[in-house]
């Protein structure tokens, strides 16, 4: 019924803590984890667990790791969630999937809450960037130019649901938050890459 789809570009650190909670729920009847390029030795992390894994052999941005997995996806409904999750509980993840799996949401939108100040404020600003969601697939396939999105996945899937007029539930995750780019990279390669996540966005926002 149910695949789960997590895209990771160097990832090494965090993405055992959410493949640690998500291997265990009968939940998900595929779980699909996507390297994206990294070189920090996230592919073996990943090799850990029995899940199915695909490797880019250089870093093709977010949009085209999750078509990745969309391709090979054989459940109706699909899970997108982030590798670098901090708190991660099952209850997140039921709470995420019960909307749109046993109601008639179209997408699930999963903001953080009661985590982190800088993670819960950027997602009360921003809610549409959340990469935490539940969406039927077809959905999914039937976004144009997925592949070619990077950053700009989240804003172009939300667009694209609303536009198609379908329902969305937004999901408050208490608790939860994730590693920030100037975290995991110090602060100026972080704040470039905000800033090229940013552009990525926009490009997204100008074509649509
Ligand atoms: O080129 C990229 C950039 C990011 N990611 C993954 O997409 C998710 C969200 O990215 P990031 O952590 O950079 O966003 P943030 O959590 O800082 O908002 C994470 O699982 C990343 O590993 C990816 O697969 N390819
Ligand atoms: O919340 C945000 O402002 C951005 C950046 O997060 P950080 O500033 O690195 O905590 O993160 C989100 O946006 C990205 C683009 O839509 C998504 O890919 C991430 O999953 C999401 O966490």
């Amino acid at each position: 019924m149910l695949t789960l789809i997590v895209p990771a570009y160097n990832e090494a650190e965090n993405v055992e803590q959410v493949l640690d909670v998500v291997v265990k729920m009968p939940d998900f009847q595929q779980i699909v984890v996507i390297d994206d390029g990294s070189v920090d030795g996230t592919y073996d992390r990943i090799n850990k667990y029995q899940v199915e894994s695909i490797r880019f052999d250089y870093n093709r941005g977010k949009g085209a790791a999750i078509w990745a997995g969309v391709k090979c996806a054989r459940h109706p409904y699909v899970m997108l969630l982030d590798a670098d999750l901090i708190g991660l509980r099952e209850t997140h993840l039921r709470s995420l999937i019960e909307p749109v799996v046993y109601g008639d949401a179209a997408m699930s939108l999963g903001l953080f809450g009661t985590g982190r100040f800088a993670t819960d404020w950027a997602q009360r600003v921003a809610p549409n960037l959340s990469g935490q969601r539940v969406v039927r697939r077809e959905v999914l396939e039937s976004l144009p130019m997925i592949e070619h999105t990077r950053y700009g996945v989240e804003v172009a899937l939300t667009r694209h649901v609303r536009h198609a007029g379908l329902k969305v539930v937004a999901v408050p995750l208490d608790e939860l938050t994730h590693r920030m780019k100037e975290e995991k990279l110090g602060l100026v390669p972080g704040v470039m890459a905000r800033m090229k996540m940013y552009w990525d966005i926009m490009r997204v926002l100008i074509r649509s």
